[in-house]
């Protein structure tokens, strides 16, 4: 397995309001970090204590650790089958082997005989709700900072960013997961969370313990010339035979772990693209990741961004870019949790 190279990028010099040189740097680096790997690290240190995530990881272990009759109480079953807890998923048609809560912005007139339109379920665990909704407030605010750090690193002028960014992502339509992971039985052959591909925007903000080996990236070949190992094993099918290899993308202090989605394909035009990953955990203790993904709002209607389509008309990508039907995210993200209902994966 090959040792993570993804970029490291702070962030601080977007909570500097007269550091321009500084946040054009961010900018490009992100943008770089898009294109080559759709998969960054995001040092968050000025702007998150660490001591933050660390007490919500400890939260969660006390959830996990209840009874199944406990957790049970909080069962997605009793809502709209999006919000609450899970005792276990399925992607690319095999059993993952981790227990969750699931998370979403929470909606107007909630009618859980709805598809996501229920509402969210806490813990009855003294504090739980307080430091998690806090949490939220800060990723929220994060996805937005690092959106207009993306648009300016796509090359969007500010009003560009105002007028045709920023009102598609000011009032995201958040999902927020807790996992956790037992360690994988050594004679087992599956998967933590089998390779998938995340189908929201940006991003997750994924705050993890600090195992190490858990979760990889895949890295296309085309990306990684210099790779020597060629590992195609574990990918789904509709990936193909594509060639590359997998990293491990173990957890930084003070970082986030950063990846797009779907959306910002179609918002480039295929020239960010959103990347394979997977848990694959056989460490022994139990494993607790918090990932936090900013997500258009409902109603966004995502189609390419004009800054893309120029950067495309000048040369920039490989010319092989895949194009992306447009969506309106609420519609798109529903259809996606109707397949979890009919027993799909959360991740397909
Ligand atoms: O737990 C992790 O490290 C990854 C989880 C993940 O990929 C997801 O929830 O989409
Ligand atoms: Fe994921």
């Amino acid at each position: 397995m090959t040792m993570s190279k993804l970029p490291i990028i702070d962030i601080a010099p977007f909570f500097e309001p007269h550091n321009v040189e500084g946040r054009r740097a961010v900018a490009d680096a992100l943008h770089l970090a898009c294109v080559q790997y759709g998969f960054f690290y995001l040092d968050i240190s000025a702007y998150a204590d660490p001591a933050e995530p660390e007490e919500l990881t400890e939260l969660a272990r006390q959830f996990f650790a209840l009874s199944q009759e406990e957790k049970d109480k909080i069962s997605l079953k009793n809502e709209d089958h999006a919000r609450g807890a899970l005792k276990e998923n399925v992607t690319n048609g095999k059993a993952d082997n981790h227990e969750g809560i699931d998370f979403y912005r929470p909606v107007e007139n909630p009618d859980k005989s709805k598809p996501l339109w229920g509402e969210n379920q806490w813990p009855a665990i003294p504090g739980f709700r307080e430091k998690y909704e806090a949490w939220i407030e800060k990723m929220k605010k994060l996805g937005l900072v690092v959106m207009e750090a993306m648009a300016l690193g796509l090359g969007m002028s500010t009003q560009e960013w105002q007028e045709l960014l920023r009102g598609q992502v000011d009032d995201s339509f958040w999902v927020m997961r807790i996992i956790g992971y037992p360690p994988l039985p050594t004679d087992h052959d599956g998967f933590s969370c089998g390779a998938h591909k995340d189908y929201g925007c940006l991003t997750r903000f994924l705050y993890a313990d600090p195992t190490p080996n858990a979760l990889q990236v895949f890295l296309p070949r085309r990306n990684n010339g210099a790779a020597k190992e060629s590992i195609t094993s574990g990918l789904p099918a509709e990936e193909g035979q594509e060639e590359g290899t997998w990293i491990t993308a173990d957890p930084i202090p003070g970082c986030v772990v950063c990846n797009i989605g779907e959306m910002w394909e179609i918002w480039t035009s295929g020239l960010y693209r959103s990347t394979l990953h997977r848990v694959i955990h056989r460490s022994s203790n139990y494993r607790v990741s918090i990932p936090f993904f900013f997500e258009p709002n409902f109603d966004a209607e995502i189609k390419p961004l004009p800054a893309a389509l120029r950067l495309l008309a000048n040369g920039e990508g490989t010319g092989k870019e895949i194009k992306h039907k447009e969506v309106v995210y609420g519609q798109f993200l529903l259809s996606k949790v109707t397949n979890n209902f009919a027993g799909g994966s959360k991740y397909d």
